[in-house]
């Protein structure tokens, strides 16, 4: 099947410096499977890249956690894809449910953003997730489909996407979906890929989990066919992001 397991950590507006050198640190001392098996990428705020990207240890990568939709230019505040590209950061998370919700991202101003993000050679955690209403309404797939579909209007190349599911209602709230949950998302964001993209791309493509992902959940949850690896958030900053990573060996088995 060839989809190796990805460990995204996605920091947040968090931290100092001498807290960042501290989950350097311990990336740096931690025991995880190998490349082969497991790609991690850790994202630090924007001030935080080049420290953590000179100091981190060689088999993990750096990604942006958002970046402008188009060149850069007059844009007062915004960092471009060309700047990420020129700091040599290889990924940016694109369409977060923090940044839909609070800053007014739309499905299609997502997709033009991961469309430019591609085009300048970056690679894209892209994310989608129902709320807790829309779930309750029983809209879930239509919600995450219509997101994935403004994606895939606008790029034609899947390699360079890892599709984040991100139930918002889980995510910092300690109320992880079941495995069950995850899954049977996961299977659906694959038929739709399917159905519209490709069958290899549906093949190929990494979906991976977030929401409230811990040491404790991580392994049964990585036990789901359709589910390729994690974006963490809080549990990003702490030593069980070691066990997250290391649930990647579920696959193996
Ligand atoms: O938003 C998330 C990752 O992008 C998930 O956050 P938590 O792991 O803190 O629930």
């Amino acid at each position: 099947m060839g989809r190796k397991f990805f460990v995204g950590g996605n920091w947040k507006c968090n931290g100092t410096i001498d807290e960042v050198k501290k989950i350097v640190n311990l990336l740096n001392d931690g025991k995880v499977p190998s490349q082969d098996c497991v790609e991690v990428v850790v994202s630090p705020p924007y001030v935080f890249l080049p420290l953590v990207k000179s100091s981190l240890r060689p088999d993990f990568h750096v990604a942006a956690q958002n970046c402008w939709v188009k060149k850069g230019g007059a844009f007062t505040g915004e960092v471009s894809a060309e700047m990420l590209k020129n700091l040599e950061v290889p990924w940016v998370i694109l369409g977060h449910s923090e940044r839909r919700a609070l800053l007014g991202e739309t499905n299609e101003f997502v997709g033009d953003k991961v469309a430019y993000a591609l085009s300048q050679g970056l690679k894209v955690i892209a994310c989608v997730g129902e709320t807790l209403e829309q779930r309750e309404a029983g809209s879930t797939v239509d919600v995450v489909a219509a997101q994935t579909k403004a994606i895939a209007e606008k790029v034609k190349d899947w390699t360079n996407i890892v599709l984040a599911y991100e139930p918002v209602w889980a995510i910092g709230t300690g109320k992880v979906a079941s495995p069950a949950q995850a899954q049977e998302v996961h299977c659906e964001l694959r038929k739709w890929l399917h159905a519209n993209t490709s069958p290899e791309v549906a093949a190929k493509t990494r979906i991976i989990y977030g929401g409230s992902v811990n040491g404790a959940n991580s392994k049964e949850l990585a036990g789901q066919p359709d589910l390729d690896g994690f974006l963490v958030g809080g549990a990003s900053l702490k030593p069980e992001f070691i066990d997250i990573i290391n649930a990647a060996e579920v696959k193996k088995a």
